[in-house]
């Protein structure tokens, strides 16, 4: 399962820097001959595929790059100092694409290091020393410098989530999200507030993963009921789930068994994955009440239940490490490889 995750920006190399008109003044020479330098070259615009990034949603937030401009040359024959390139770094796998109706493909970054010169700066002008001829000894001519080349380009990723969020509407798992991620999922008090996936990166211990928030799942999801079904394929390739139950539900139990039975419904071997499962919103309710319905689940679930909760942050670090452990575990190192594969009710973002 393949996210999209993409930034339109604004780039442009630096401009040449102009060339200078200046003439020799010495001691005892009337008219010095010219020695005005070129000016610098202006900064190119590069960019390079360096590893641990995850995303491209550092790109939401600065969106304009500019490269500085060459300065002026000077007397003497001075060469005016060329601006600095600007490396713009962008995770492995990022394609930079037109802004244009076609969104044709300009560079693509697949390898860790790789580096690509993107927008050339503008050469110096030359300064009215290079114009010196044996008939014009006093030449004033000189050039301003080139200018840069700008354009807006998109940049797009594909996007891996390792983590699958599940639960039934409601359950939290925006609040989740937000809470561990840098994500800013939308959070609402009743069903559906979720209406199309969303990824977060976690940091956590030095690491990084990718998880999707998708929307909740209800009874008969697997068959369309609801709208949770159409994202389930969004799920399919990521490495683990974590089920969030929430302990308001009337019957735990119940709320857990709804969810995987749709997942079972589903197919694509969606129950076989690693999951973590979580009794959520525990800041609500006393520890005798979270050690009752923590038994239940585990009896219901077979598996062990973390007590949750995002406002308080109870157990946040706890299911993380979780997550992570399992993510470490089931690397799987065929994920990428048959993204032409059929994936069901797959829908574009
Ligand atoms: N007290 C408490 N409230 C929570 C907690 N987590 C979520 N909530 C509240 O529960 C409601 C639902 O939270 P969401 O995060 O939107 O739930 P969701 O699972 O994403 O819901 P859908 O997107 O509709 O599937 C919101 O009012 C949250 O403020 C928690 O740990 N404790
Ligand atoms: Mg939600």
């Amino acid at each position: 399962m393949h996210f999209l995750d993409q930034a339109k920006i604004f780039v442009r190399s630096g401009a040449g820097g102009p060339g200078a008109v200046s003439f020799r003044r010495e001691k005892y020479i009337e008219y010095g001959g010219p020695d005005g330098g070129n000016g610098g070259k202006g900064g190119d615009v590069i960019f390079e595929a360096v590893h641990g990034l995850n995303t491209l949603i550092d790109f939401r937030y600065t969106q304009h790059f500019r490269a500085p401009r060459g300065k002026g040359g000077a007397g003497s024959n001075r060469t005016g100092a060329g601006g600095d390139d600007l490396v713009i770094k962008v995770p492995v796998g990022t394609q930079i694409l037109a802004d244009d109706e076609e969104r044709s493909l300009l560079a693509d970054l697949t390898k860790e290091g790789e580096k690509i010169v993107f927008l050339r700066g503008g050469d110096g002008g030359r300064g009215n020393a290079s114009y010196k001829t044996s008939t014009n000894r006093t030449p004033r001519q000189h050039q301003k410098g080139w200018p840069g080349e700008e354009m807006y380009v998109w940049l797009r990723l594909k996007l891996l989530a390792d983590v699958g969020l599940v639960g039934l509407p409601n359950a939290g798992k925006s609040t989740f999200i937000n809470a561990v991620s840098n994500a800013d999922a939308k959070v609402g008090a009743y069903a559906f507030t979720t209406l199309r996936p969303q990824l977060g990166v976690v940091s956590h211990r030095q690491r990084e993963f990718v998880v999707a928030d998708i929307p909740g799942l209800i009874e008969g999801a697997a068959d369309g009921a609801g709208i949770g079904d159409r994202f389930l394929g969004h799920i399919e390739r990521t490495k683990v789930l974590l089920h969030l139950v929430d302990c308001q539900d009337e019957d735990v139990a119940t709320s857990y068994r709804i969810v995987r039975d749709e997942l079972e419904a589903y197919g694509a071997d969606l129950t076989d994955k690693p999951v973590v499962v979580a009794l959520n919103k525990v800041d609500t309710i006393d520890a005798e009440l979270v050690a009752a319905l923590s038994a239940e689940l585990e009896a219901e679930s077979g598996r062990p239940v973390f007590a949750l909760s995002s406002p308080s942050r109870q157990g946040l670090d706890a299911v993380l490490d979780a997550l992570l452990e399992r993510v470490d575990d089931s690397s799987d190192p065929q994920a990428d490889d048959d993204e032409d594969a059929p994936a069901k009710a797959w829908s574009p973002l």
